[in-house]
């Protein structure tokens, strides 16, 4: 490490960043924190202590330090953060983000395989898979494609602290600093624009931004969702501390005064939106969202569908990547007419709604409860008739939902959680439901928690832990890109029994 370290004083000062690629995973995760890619959820990983549905140990590489890319100006540096492949041609990034899945994939063989025996070895041990892996599919649009965006305040480049923008350094590092993000490739003009009012909004308020929760402030991040069709939502949240409604009142119709008759009337929002909240993130029931001017709801189209969505609701933040990953899904699905497909953390039901026509009936689950509402409105916005969508965590829902349907009807079931993977309770219930013959798993963080729902799919029997029916094997694997220029990668895995 530190010769490598000492070694990299004599590299070039821009090194380009697929030199540093294979040591890919602690690179990406180095500096930013970008709230808006998935809602975290609740997945709790009881039942851990067999050797091979291993806890996730803490990633041991042999690392040298990310890029120094200290010299830069700080819009680069924000660049390397936030959109670390920037600087490689498409076709580079993809070619990367294949190898890094296939790594991924690679550790999964390993770990079903447990202790390899040195004198048989297995196909991974010679980098191959046991099942095939298909290229990455790229997204249809490269520049620009967000939907939404999450900004933060806190202290610019120049020390003022009504700064509105990404973060580059740690706070561990304490060395954050928040960086407008008007260059970054993968935001439209939209975002950067309401974020620039947004800044010149709170700069002129009395009031001061909350940076840590403890010290007071108010002005928090803003997430801005934007529409094919040019509709705007902003959504600004704010810690009340102290303040009474009374005393938040005037900053409210500040607010809407800025955005409708001032000068951010540019921005021309459709929707405000406006959250009290004292925790990092809040659903609507848990603080309100409120409703200060205009439309309640933005609408998407999507595979010839039209989404309502809430302000509290998920949806993908690649309007036409999203498409890509519906429609793989859905030819991978190999669903009957007959068939009910279970569709696990549904969010708006894009998924189940896309493959509704093909299928009996489709059984959405979903924790938050404005995207189930939204998911029932899609239904009906779509005529889609054949489609139930159930509010609660997976992990209650489908352990009581399952066996009821046990023989009902062919199932299959697509599973979508966010990047803290399945509760366990959720892949033991799909495991001993021995009508589910094939399953579908969508993660955008395969080599996270979901590594360990894989193990618990294909392990053995195991009366322990209650994992009783057949193993599930991978039979194909499919990247999907919805990110590009970052690091991150959406990764279709079908799995059989
Ligand atoms: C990555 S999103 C996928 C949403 C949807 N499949 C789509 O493509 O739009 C994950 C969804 O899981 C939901 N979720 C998180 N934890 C959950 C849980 N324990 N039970 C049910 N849903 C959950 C989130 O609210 C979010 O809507």
């Amino acid at each position: 490490m530190v010769t490598v370290r000492f070694l990299c004083q004599f590299l070039p000062q821009k090194i380009p960043i697929w030199t540093w690629y294979h040591v890919p995973r602690r690179f990406w995760s180095c500096v930013v924190i970008d709230k808006t890619i998935c809602q975290e959820n609740t997945g709790n990983s009881e039942d851990q202590s067999k050797s091979w549905i291993k806890t996730r140990k803490k990633k041991q590489h042999s690392l040298p330090p990310k890029p120094a890319n200290d010299h830069l100006p700080w819009e680069e540096r924000l660049a390397d953060a936030v959109t670390p492949l920037w600087r490689l041609s498409y076709e580079k990034q993809l070619q990367l983000k294949f190898e890094e899945q296939k790594r991924i994939l690679l550790q999964l063989s390993a770990r079903l395989s447990g202790d390899a025996d040195p004198l048989n070895p297995q196909p991974w041990t010679r980098g191959q898979l046991s099942f095939p892996l298909l290229p990455t599919l790229p997204s249809p649009v490269l520049g620009g494609y967000r939907n939404k965006s999450t900004f933060s305040v806190n202290r610019g480049i120049d020390g003022d602290p009504k700064t509105v923008g990404f973060y580059v350094g740690t706070g561990k590092g304490r060395n954050i600093v928040c960086v407008r993000s008007d260059h970054l490739l993968n935001m439209p003009e939209k975002h950067k624009e309401v974020a620039r009012f947004y800044e010149e909004f709170i700069r002129q308020s009395p009031l001061e931004p909350c940076i840590l929760f403890h010290e007071g402030g108010h002005w928090r991040e803003i997430t801005v969702r934007t529409n094919a069709v040019g509709s705007t939502m902003a959504i600004v949240y704010f810690h009340p501390q102290n303040l009474t409604q009374e005393e938040i009142q005037p900053h409210k119709e500040t607010l809407v005064e800025f955005f409708t008759h001032g000068p951010g009337a540019a921005c021309q929002l459709t929707s405000l939106y406006f959250q009290e909240s004292s925790m990092t993130r809040c659903t609507n029931e848990q603080s309100p969202y409120q409703l200060l001017y205009g439309e309640p709801y933005i609408f998407e189209e999507l595979l010839g569908l039209r989404f309502r969505i809430s302000a509290d609701a998920f949806f993908q933040v690649n309007t036409s990547g999203a498409e890509v990953l519906y429609r793989t899904v859905g030819e991978l699905s190999k669903a009957d007419r007959s068939s009910i497909l279970i569709d696990v953390c549904c969010g708006t039901g894009a998924i189940g709604l896309s493959l509704s026509k093909g299928v009996e009936q489709v059984i959405g689950i979903e924790l938050i409860e404005q995207a189930v509402q939204d998911a029932a409105h899609n239904a009906s916005l779509n005529g889609i008739s054949n489609c139930d969508f159930r509010s609660g965590k997976a992990e209650v829902v489908l352990p009581q939902l399952l066996p009821s349907l046990d023989s009902a009807a062919p199932l299959f079931a697509i599973v979508n959680p966010s990047r803290a993977g399945l509760h366990y309770r959720v892949t033991r219930a799909i495991r001993n439901c021995t009508s589910i013959r094939r399953l579908i798993y969508i993660s955008c963080k395969p080599d996270g928690e979901a590594m360990r729902n894989f193990a618990e799919l294909c392990c053995p029997p195991d009366r322990q832990k209650k994992l009783l029916g057949d193993p599930f094997v991978p039979a194909v694997a499919i990247p999907v890109d919805m990110f590009p220029h970052t690091a991150h990668c959406e990764l279709v895995l079908v799995f059989e029994r």
